[in-house]
C-alpha cells in the first residue's frame, strides 16, 4: 500500500514536477542574488525617519518607499509629473540603478505558481504540492524500512543501481523537500478558501487628523521609533493635503501618521494568524533567508535524477512483477511454495520452481508467506523461498508469517526447504531465510536441507541448488531462472594457447578482450561502460551461446577486468557444441558473450590461507586468483592433468608464481605418466600439511569436474576426521568453496 502510494503519484505527476522544481531552483536564488546586491543598515543604526529623510534629499517628489524582506530598498517618485522608481541605497539615500524587475523571473514565477494558466493551474500546482506532500512522507517511511528502523536511518545506504542512488538522494533532499510542499500545499489551500486566511492587519483610514503644518518627515516620532530594517512600506500623503497622513507599514504591524504631530494613528499589531501565514509563505520562498532558499533550491534540484531512477525502480519492479495463479489449491497440493519478496524478484525464481514441480507431476500450491494457511493436508514439501529486506528484516509479503506461524499445524513427515535471496554485501545475509528456517525447525518440520543463501540472484546458485533438492525428491529439477541476463558484448580473441592434443584431452587457453563501440543515449544515461563489460573478477563466468543455440555455456573466468583481457580455459568436450565452437577460433575472429558475477567462489581476502584444488581446466579461475596474489598471502594449488609433457596448463605462469612467491606451494599428480595419480593423491600425499592450515583457519576452492569433488571431498572428510571436523561445517562458514560442472 505504501509503496502504491509512493509509486503511482510519483509516476503521475513526475513531469509536472519537473516544471515546479525546475523554476523553484531558479526562483531559489533569487532571495540570494537580491541579499548579496542590498545594503542592511546594522540594527538600530537608522530610523525609518532617517531613512525617509536621506530618500527624499535626493528624490524630493518621494510618494513611496518599500524595502523588500531581501533588504532591498525601492523609491517610487514623480519628476516632472513623470513616475519613476529606482533602488536605493538605505545609509545615504542615493539612487543605485532604475528599479526594473526582472521579466523573466516574473515569467518563471508565474509558471512556478500556476503553470501560466491563472487559477486552474493555480489548483494544479497546488495539487501536486499535496501530491509531493505524499511522496515526501511516503517515501521517509519506505526509506526507514529499508534501512531497518528509524534509528538506522542515517547509516550508509546499502545496495546498488538506481534504487540506492534514489534512496541517497532521497535522504538529502526530503527535508527541503517536506518543507517546500508543506508550505506550497498551505498556500494554496488558503489560496481556495479550503483553509481560513488570516485578516491582514489593515486598519481603517483615521476619522481626524491635526491637520497642522506638516513638519520635516525626519522629526515625526512615530517614524523615529522604527528601525529602517523592519519596513515594508512608507506611503507619502499627497502634497499640500494637511488632511492627509503617512500610511506605515512594518513587520510588526500597520498604522497611520500624522504629518503634523507625528502621532502614530490606528496602530493595528499584526495578529498571530497573519504572522503565521506569513512566515510559511517565507518558508516556501526564501524571501528575506537567503540561506534557507538555497537550502530549498538544492533539494528541489534533486527532482529530476529522483523522477528519473524513481521510474527506472518502478519499471524494474513491474516488469519482475508476473505472479503466478496459485496453482493447486490448499487443499489438495502435495507441495507447498511460500514467497518472501519486496522488490518481486524472488517470485520469478519461484515461478521458475513451481512449473518445474508442475512439470515433474507434483501439484503445486503457490502463495506469498503472509498468506501462511493453518494447514496443508496432503501436502509432503513446503519450499520457502524469501529475501531480506531492511536490517536482516522480513520483507513485505512475509511481514505477517512469523505470528501466521504459531498457529500453523504440520502434518506429520512434513518437510521443509528455505531458500535465501539476498546480498552478501549486507552485513545480516540472507538473515530473515535463517531466522525462518529456524522459526519452522522449531515446529517440529523436518528440515530437508541446511537455509542455502543465493547471492544477488545468482543463476548458477539457483540451479545447483534446484539439482540437489531435485536427487532429494527423485525428480529431475533443471531451474534455469535468470533474473536478469546479462547483456551480450563482443569480443576478439586475441590469443589461444593449445594444450593435451596428445593425451586425448585438448584444453586451450584463450584470451579475447572486448570490441569497443560507440555508447548509445540509454548506456550513457544508465552509466554503462562502452562495451557493456561489468567489472569482473577471476572465478567470475563468461558466457556463450554457440551459433545456432540459443542457451548459453558458462565458463569460469581466469583474468580480471584490471587484466584488460577475458581468459577462459577450455576443454574440447567429444561433440560439444559450445567447447568445439570456441576451440574453432582463430585470432581475429570475433564472438559475442557475457559476464555473470559469481561471488560465492573468490578467495577470502588478507592472510587466511588458500588452498586451490582442481583437475584439467578447472585450474583457469585458481590461476587468476594466484595472478591477483600480489600480497602474497600463503596460497597452496593442488591439480591432477593427464601428461606433464602435453597438458600441464599454465606451466611456465605457476613456475613464475613460484618464483616471486604469490603461489606458496604447488602439487601436481598426473593420470597419464608413470606415477598413474589423480589429484585426491596429491592431496593425501600431503595429508598432513593440509590439516595443519585448516587448522590455521585455511579456506579451500575446488574448480572442476563434478567426479573430481566428491572424490576431493571425500578425501577431505578423511583428512578433518582427527580434527573432529567435517567439509559440511567448512562449507557452512564459507571455507570449503566449490566450482563444478
Ligand atoms: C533496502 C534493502 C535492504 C536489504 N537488506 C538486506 C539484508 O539485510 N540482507 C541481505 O542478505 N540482503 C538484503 N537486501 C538484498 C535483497 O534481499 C536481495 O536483493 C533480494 O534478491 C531481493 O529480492 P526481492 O526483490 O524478491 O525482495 C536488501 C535489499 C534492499 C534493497
Amino acid at each position: 500500500m505504501l509503496r502504491k502510494l509512493h509509486g503511482w503519484p510519483g509516476l503521475v505527476a513526475a513531469l509536472l514536477l519537473l516544471v515546479l522544481a525546475t523554476t523553484g531552483v531558479i526562483l531559489s536564488v533569487v532571495p540570494a542574488i537580491e541579499r548579496a546586491g542590498a545594503t542592511i543598515p546594522a540594527t538600530g543604526q537608522i530610523s525609518v525617519a532617517d531613512l525617509a529623510e536621506r530618500v527624499v534629499a535626493h528624490y524630493p517628489g518621494t510618494e513611496q518607499i518599500e524595502r523588500s524582506l531581501s533588504g532591498e530598498v525601492v523609491v517610487y517618485y514623480s519628476r516632472d509629473r513623470q513616475p519613476g522608481a529606482d533602488l536605493v541605497n538605505p545609509l545615504t539615500g542615493e539612487g543605485i540603478a532604475p528599479y526594473q524587475p526582472s521579466a523573466f523571473l516574473r515569467w518563471v514565477k508565474n509558471l512556478h505558481r500556476s503553470f501560466l494558466l491563472d487559477d486552474a493551474g493555480r489548483m494544479l500546482a497546488g495539487g501536486l504540492a499535496v501530491m509531493m506532500l505524499l511522496l515526501c512522507l511516503s517515501g521517509m517511511f519506505l526509506l526507514a524500512r529499508r534501512m531497518g528502523g528509524w534509528k538506522a536511518i542515517l547509516k550508509p545506504i546499502a545496495g546498488s543501481g538506481s534504487s540506492r542512488i534514489h534512496a541517497e538522494l532521497a535522504r538529502f533532499a526530503v527535508i527541503g523537500l517536506l518543507l517546500s510542499a508543506l508550505t506550497g500545499s498551505y498556500m494554496s489551500a488558503v489560496r481556495f478558501g479550503l483553509l481560513p486566511e488570516a485578516a491582514a492587519a489593515e486598519p481603517s483610514f483615521p476619522a481626524e487628523v491635526s491637520g497642522g503644518t506638516p513638519a520635516p518627515v525626519s522629526s515625526l516620532l512615530a517614524l523615529k521609533n522604527v528601525d529602517a530594517n523592519e519596513l515594508r512600506e512608507l506611503v507619502f500623503p499627497y502634497p499640500n493635503d494637511p488632511s492627509d497622513v503617512y500610511s506605515l507599514s512594518t513587520t510588526q504591524g500597520s498604522g497611520f501618521v500624522d504629518q503634523a504631530t507625528g502621532e502614530l494613528l490606528q496602530y493595528q499589531p499584526r495578529s498571530t494568524g497573519n504572522q503565521f501565514q506569513h512566515w510559511m509563505i517565507r518558508l516556501h520562498t526564501g524571501e528575506g533567508l537567503w540561506w534557507l532558499g538555497l537550502i530549498l533550491g538544492m533539494a528541489a534540484l534533486t527532482v529530476p535524477a529522483l523522477s528519473f531512477t524513481g521510474i527506472q525502480v518502478w519499471w524494474q519492479r513491474r516488469s519482475t512483477s508476473v505472479r503466478l495463479g496459485e496453482g493447486a489449491s490448499i487443499e489438495v497440493a502435495d507441495v507447498v511454495i511460500l514467497v518472501g519478496s519486496e522488490g518481486n524478484t524472488t517470485w520469478g525464481f519461484a515461478r521458475d520452481l513451481q512449473n518445474k514441480l508442475n512439470q515433474a507431476g507434483k501439484k503445486v500450491h503457490c502463495a506469498p508467506m503472509n498468506d501462511l494457511a493453518k494447514r496443508y493436508p496432503q501436502a509432503s514439501v513446503l519450499f520457502v523461498l524469501t529475501s531480506t529486506y531492511g536490517d536482516g528484516d522480513a520483507p513485505s509479503s512475509a511481514s505477517q508469517f512469523m505470528t501466521r506461524l504459531e498457529h500453523f499445524q504440520a502434518n506429520d513427515g512434513l518437510e521443509f526447504v528455505v531458500l535465501g535471496f539476498g546480498d552478501q554485501q549486507f552485513p545480516k545475509f540472507c538473515q530473515y531465510a535463517l531466522d525462518v528456517d529456524a522459526a519452522l525447525s522449531s515446529k517440529g518440520l523436518q528440515q530437508v536441507n541446511l537455509v542455502t543463501r543465493i547471492d544477488r540472484g545468482s543463476a548458477i546458485q539457483f540451479r545447483e541448488w534446484g539439482e540437489a533438492i531435485g536427487e532429494h525428491m527423485g525428480i529431475s529439477l533443471a531451474l534455469t531462472h535468470n533474473p536478469a541476463p546479462a547483456a551480450t558484448a563482443e569480443f576478439e580473441l586475441v590469443e589461444r594457447v593449445d594444450y593435451g592434443v596428445a593425451v586425448n584431452a585438448p584444453t586451450s587457453i584463450l584470451r579475447f578482450r572486448p570490441v569497443q563501440d560507440r555508447r548509445n543515449l540509454w548506456q550513457v544515461l544508465s552509466f554503462r561502460s562502452r562495451s557493456n563489460l561489468p567489472s569482473f573478477e577471476a572465478g567470475d563466468l563468461f558466457g556463450v551461446a554457440p551459433p545456432g543455440d540459443n542457451t548459453a555455456r558458462l565458463y569460469s573466468l581466469a583474468s580480471s577486468a584490471s587484466d584488460g583481457q577475458l581468459e577462459i580455459c577450455v576443454r574440447k568436450q567429444t561433440n560439444g557444441l559450445c567447447s568445439g565452437y570456441l576451440h574453432s577460433l582463430e585470432p581475429g575472429d570475433r564472438i559475442s558473450g557475457f559476464i555473470q558475477q559469481n561471488p560465492g567462489f573468490r578467495p577470502a581476502g588478507g592472510a587466511t590461507p588458500i588452498i586451490l584444488i582442481g583437475a584439467g581446466a578447472g585450474i583457469g579461475p585458481l590461476a587468476g586468483f594466484i595472478r591477483k596474489n600480489t600480497d602474497r598471502n600463503p596460497m597452496y594449488l593442488y591439480w591432477g592433468g593427464r601428461n606433464p609433457q602435453s597438458d600441464f596448463l599454465y606451466q611456465p605462469e605457476l613456475g613464475c608464481y613460484l618464483d616471486d612467491h604469490r603461489l606458496t606451494g604447488l602439487n601436481t599428480a598426473f593420470s597419464r605418466s608413470a606415477e598413474k595419480a589423480y589429484v585426491q593423491d596429491a592431496i593425501i600425499a600431503d595429508e598432513s600439511a593440509l590439516r595443519q592450515l585448516i587448522e590455521k583457519g585455511a579456506q579451500v576452492l575446488v574448480c572442476g569436474g563434478r567426479d573430481m569433488a566428491s572424490g576431493v571431498s571425500q578425501v577431505f572428510d578423511s583428512i578433518l576426521k582427527p580434527l573432529h571436523m567435517d567439509v559440511d561445517e567448512l562449507r557452512a562458514e564459507g571455507r570449503y568453496l566449490e566450482d563444478v560442472y
